[in-house]
């Protein structure tokens, strides 16, 4: 075995990304041989300095990437973030520290570059907590029984007088980002896309060896014309013993802008024919999907789970950066041992704005830096995390105090997986 210091990780050139990438689909369990068009592709996303690879006797042997994403913090600002994917440690090089190797180094990096938070989709969830992360949003999947909706078996249009139409991948790319735009400028915990996101969910740029299926897309104009809405989604082909359609819609993703867009949406697939079963995808836990149903228990939740995990890298400008939900003061002792959240930070909290100064004054909160991420996007209460031992009250009432200013209207969401 080829002792830790003899593994080299460094950021790869671009004459080694065929050999990072077969690395990467190995980690992944995925074909490692990739084609031609898939590496091209794949390859579009090399950054230089922002790949890591770890290299055994020249060979590559794990990998991980970030890239610049922007995060939508509770309020609508956006902060930079550093977001972290494609972490693979090939099995037979495991539990050596190379993951701690790469994010040691990522991190040190994006903290230097100015980034406010890491993010990242965790595959487990036991991975990146010692690194700081905390899961500070939660993803919802819904399973709708279509027939016991109780939709109107003769919905032929939206109520509202827009239009539902069926679009082609080139529409979506022309008409998405700018769609997506504003989604996630109002949605905290949502996440900046780029060009190849929407070429690669549209089919125009192949990364995987899988074969393409193109899905249906379906865009929601609302009565004057304005594009609100757009979805894609796939449909299987079911039929049961007695010839009855029983297919399920399955939706890759679905934008609106406005309730009426995700209600005429909604009801849309809810009432094609054919379609019994409609699964939500990605959704946020407090998505208003049940609620456009007449019956909403209809809709039922088949997946609740930890979604974006979030590790702060500039406690000031993340809390600065951020609304509240009243005035008020709070100082929080952030445990971070060896990294940037730690210290006793002050939060003063009034309309329009936020301050967030080092402290020297004693502390209200006690918490670690996961608990930070968990809390600052508005997905979880001090209270609770004070009653699993991950916030500690050093000032009677001070995890209500500070869910009164950190809880906002609706929980974040982060409709993209990367
Ligand atoms: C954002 C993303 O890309 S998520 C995708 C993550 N990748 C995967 O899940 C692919 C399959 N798994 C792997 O490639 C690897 O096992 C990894 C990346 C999860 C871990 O890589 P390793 O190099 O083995 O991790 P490393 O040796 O640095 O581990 C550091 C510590 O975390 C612990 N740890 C690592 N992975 C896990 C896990 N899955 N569950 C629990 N603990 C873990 C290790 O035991 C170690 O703890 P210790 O310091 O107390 O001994």
């Amino acid at each position: 075995m080829t002792s830790r210091a003899e593994i080299d990780v460094h950021p790869i050139t671009e004459a080694e990304f065929p050999d990072w990438s077969r690395a990467l689909s190995t980690g992944f369990l995925q074909d490692p041989v990739l084609g031609e068009e898939q590496l091209r592709a794949r390859a579009r996303q090399f950054v230089p300095g922002r790949l890591l690879g770890a290299f055994d006797r020249g060979r590559c042997v794990a990998t991980y990437r970030s890239f610049d994403q922007r995060l939508t913090a509770v309020g609508g600002a956006e902060v930079p973030a550093d977001a972290v994917s494609n972490v693979t440690v090939t099995p037979t090089h495991r539990r050596r520290g190379l993951l701690s190797r790469m994010i040691g180094a990522d991190l040190a990096a994006a903290r230097e570059r100015g980034d406010v938070v890491a993010t990242l989709i965790a595959a487990e969830y036991r991975i990146y907590g010692r690194h700081g992360f905390g899961p500070a949003t939660t993803m919802t999947q819904w399973t709708v029984d279509v027939p016991r909706a109780g939709l109107d078996p003769r919905w032929a249009a939206p109520e509202d007088g827009g239009t539902i139409d069926l679009a082609d991948g080139a529409d979506v790319r022309k008409l998405g980002p700018e769609l997506h735009e504003r989604l996630r400028r109002a949605q905290p915990g949502a996440v900046s896309r780029d060009e190849l996101w929407w070429q690669a969910r549209t089919g125009a740029v192949r990364m995987h060896a899988t074969p393409w299926h193109e899905p249906f897309y379906a865009v929601y104009r609302s009565p004057d014309g304005e594009v609100q809405g757009m979805a894609a989604y796939r449909a299987d082909d079911t039929w049961g013993d007695a010839k009855q359609p029983l297919n399920t819609a399955t939706v890759d993703w679905l934008i609106g802008v406005t309730p009426a867009a995700e209600r005429a949406l909604w009801r849309y697939l809810c009432s094609i024919d054919w379609i019994t079963t409609v699964k939500s995808g990605w959704r946020s836990p407090d998505d208003l999907l049940p609620h456009y149903l007449p019956d909403p228990r209809a809709a039922r939740i088949s997946t609740q789970a930890d979604w974006l995990w979030v590790r702060v890298l500039d406690v000031v400008r993340a809390l600065e950066a951020r609304t509240y939900a009243a005035r008020g003061s709070l100082v929080l002792e952030v445990v971070d041992p060896g990294g940037p959240a730690a210290g006793r930070w002050r939060l003063e909290a009034e309309e329009g704005g936020a301050s967030c100064v080092p402290t020297t004054e004693s502390a209200d909160l006690v918490l670690d830096a996961g608990a930070l991420a968990m809390l600052w996007l508005g997905d979880e209460s001090a209270a609770r995390l004070a009653a699993l031992g991950r916030v500690t009250e050093e000032r009677a009432g001070a995890a209500l105090s500070a869910d009164a200013l950190l809880r906002a209207p609706r929980r974040p969401w982060c409709p993209d997986m990367f």
